[in-house]
């Protein structure tokens, strides 16, 4: 049975990676994927994956029927055995509709890759509907970690070095970007709750106020 599935997880945990691989071993086999993203850091109608890979997809914009661009080019003769769709995140519940009736009315698997939350521990709109739609919701094997050592279970964003929690829901970036710039970093939960991201926890661990008092 054909199925809609969800591979979510933090930033930087791999899900383009394994966008590209699925593609790539189906490809191998002689099918044929349609591949959307939105998005990308790499810019329009492309997904790339921190290894290296660059690869050309389509760009699901805001208000694009993603049902629709399937049957238009099935009609058209083209061929489409299977649909990845990379930032998934970023699409309207609408389009996360399309995506189950590919599964449904054109007996297509759909892989869905994505973030759950944003930079304030809120679901996606697009992820949402993926969670109550999706037959298997994915976790990536290769987890990210904190800086401390903990599976990363969040993302945080920074302005100018330093963590907030409030602004537009979709900024697109990156991790290990310089502290001037808007950035992400992936966090535990512990340390998303309590806003002590990587540079701020060395901050606070070179500051006197906690250095061992000495007692002799
Ligand atoms: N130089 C590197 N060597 C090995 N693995 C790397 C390197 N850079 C990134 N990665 C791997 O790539 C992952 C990020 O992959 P990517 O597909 O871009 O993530 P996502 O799409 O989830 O943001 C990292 O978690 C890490 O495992
Ligand atoms: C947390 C968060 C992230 N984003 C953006 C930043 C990136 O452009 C993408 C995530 O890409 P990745 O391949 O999973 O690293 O999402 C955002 O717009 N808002 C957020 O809160």
């Amino acid at each position: 049975m054909p199925e809609l599935v969800f591979f979510s997880g933090t930033m930087d945990c791999g899900k383009s990676t394994l966008a590209l691989q699925i593609g790539h071993n189906r490809s191998a086999r002689g099918l044929q994927g349609v591949i959307f993203t939105r998005d990308d850091r790499a810019g329009e109608g492309k997904i790339s994956s921190r290894l290296g890979l660059v690869t050309e997809a389509v760009e699901a914009a805001e208000g694009m029927d993603l049902y629709a661009y399937l049957v238009e080019l099935l009609s058209k003769g083209g061929k489409a055995d299977y649909v990845i769709v990379d930032e998934a995140q970023f699409l309207g519940p609408e389009q996360i509709d399309q995506l189950a009736r590919i599964v449904d009315d054109l007996d297509m698997d759909v892989f869905a890759f994505g973030i759950t939350t944003d930079f304030r521990t809120k679901l996606f709109p697009g992820s949402q509907r993926l969670i109550e739609l999706a037959d298997r919701i994915e976790q990536l094997q290769v987890e990210a970690l904190c800086w401390c050592g903990a599976r990363a279970t969040h993302n945080a964003r920074t302005v100018g070095g330093v963590m907030v929690v409030e602004g537009a829901q979709v900024v697109v970036g990156d991790v290990n970007r310089p502290a001037e710039e808007i950035g992400y970093e992936v966090l535990c939960r512990r340390h998303h709750r309590r806003r002590l991201t990587s540079a701020s926890a060395h901050a606070g661990a070179l500051s006197p106020d906690v250095l061992p008092v000495n007692s002799a």
